[in-house]
């Protein structure tokens, strides 16, 4: 594994480069590698282990809307896609994609197809870590590891598409054969990984949490709800707060943090507009440093995984959400983003 320097802090990664991906395909070439769900992960990766060359089936419900976008991705039923229960019997590495409350559910059938020697892979620490809530006990002759992309399985596939990667962490919580490692680093270059970086299933499923409740998805929507009503409670207009709070930051600032860091991003800013951020960043963490500390000792007592349990096992929660998410959408300051971007120059 290659050593790297995070901020002063060394780091065992592995890249593509140390870890190619004929070297992953020879790893793996005895394997089938079975993809159970295909919601959001499950196409990404499945797609991306395909195209990479590795033999892959996926298994799902038959008869749904996910059956026919499997079939509509060039899935073949009874070739390549097939029901649940046969992908499992006829897959060597079962790659459990469901949603973390489906996983619960389906848990007794998985178990049944672990074998001794086969594979058992999740992309989030969540079953295994809150085991007492989930179930998800493995069988201790199987493998049992974890590459979590970080990120949407949507642009997992889209980035595979243009030839770049998201990077993954990977972790081993049981290793029966011997060879896990290997198994864990090839698969995790297979769907298209950039780098991997190492951890386990305890602090993956810890900072998976805060992190999308925080700053990736939470906190994002928080600040930006918070600051649009200020505007607007001060007589600017939906265009002026939504510009000043939104579109700015994903179409001209976010790209210049993401090229080259924040000091970059502020340096093609005006010297005003570097005064005040360089002053008020400070009282906007004293601020929100309670929240975040709330946030993760609300993860660490598991409060956060009943919380999603106890909602995502209900029979209609996928209408609860359509429903959350509507909310959002016909929010002011969000149709005001509609027409903001229906508005952007196509070319
Ligand atoms: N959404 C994402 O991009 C990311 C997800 N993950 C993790 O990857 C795993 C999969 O997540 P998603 O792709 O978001 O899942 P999802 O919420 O899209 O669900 C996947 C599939 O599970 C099926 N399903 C749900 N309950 C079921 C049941 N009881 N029986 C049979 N099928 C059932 C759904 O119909 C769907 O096709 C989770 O562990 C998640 O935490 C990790 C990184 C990012
Ligand atoms: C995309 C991702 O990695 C998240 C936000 O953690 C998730 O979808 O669970
Ligand atoms: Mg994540
Ligand atoms: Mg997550």
């Amino acid at each position: 594994m290659a050593q790297i320097n995070f901020g002063g802090v060394v780091e065992n990664v592995v890249t593509r480069e140390e870890f190619p991906l004929a070297k992953a395909l020879e790893t793996l070439k005895n394997e089938t590698i079975a993809i159970i769900g295909y919601g959001v992960q499950g196409p990404g990766q499945a797609l991306n282990l395909k195209d990479n060359g590795f033999k892959v089936i996926v298994g799902q419900r038959k008869g749904g809307k996910t059956w026919d976008k499997a079939v509509a991705d060039g899935w073949v039923p009874g070739e390549t896609l097939f029901e649940i229960e046969e992908a499992l019997e006829k897959g060597t590495i079962i790659q459990y994609l469901l949603s973390d409350a489906g996983q619960i559910e389906l848990w007794p059938t998985v178990k049944k197809y672990l074998t001794p020697g086969k594979t058992l892979y999740f992309s989030h620490g969540f079953g295994i870590t809150y085991k007492e809530k989930t179930g998800i006990i493995p069988p201790a002759d199987v493998d049992v590891i974890l590459v979590a992309p970080k990120g949407s399985g949507t642009s997992l596939r889209r980035l595979f598409l243009e030839g770049k990667g998201l990077n993954s962490s990977f972790a081993i919580e049981q290793d029966a054969t011997g060879k896990a490692r290997e198994k864990v680093i090839a698969l995790g270059i297979g769907v298209g990984s950039g780098y991997l970086f190492e951890t386990d299933f305890y602090k993956e499923v810890t900072s998976d949490l805060t992190g999308e409740r925080g700053t990736l998805m939470g906190a994002i929507q928080g600040i930006f709800a918070a600051q649009y009503e200020v505007l607007r409670e001060n007589g600017h207009t939906p265009s002026e707060a939504f510009n000043e709070t939104v579109e700015e930051l994903t179409q001209s600032l976010m790209p210049l943090v993401a090229e080259n860091g924040m000091d970059w991003m502020y340096a093609n800013c005006s010297t005003t507009a570097q005064r005040g951020a360089l002053d008020w960043w400070k009282p906007f963490k004293e601020a929100t440093k309670p929240v975040f500390e709330k946030l993760y000792s609300e993860v660490k007592a598991g409060n956060e995984a009943q919380k999603s349990i106890d909602s995502n096992s209900k029979p209609d929660y996928r209408e609860k959400l359509e429903a959350e998410l509507k909310e959002l959408r016909e929010s002011e300051m969000w149709q005001a983003g509609a027409t903001v971007r229906q508005l952007r120059p196509k070319n």
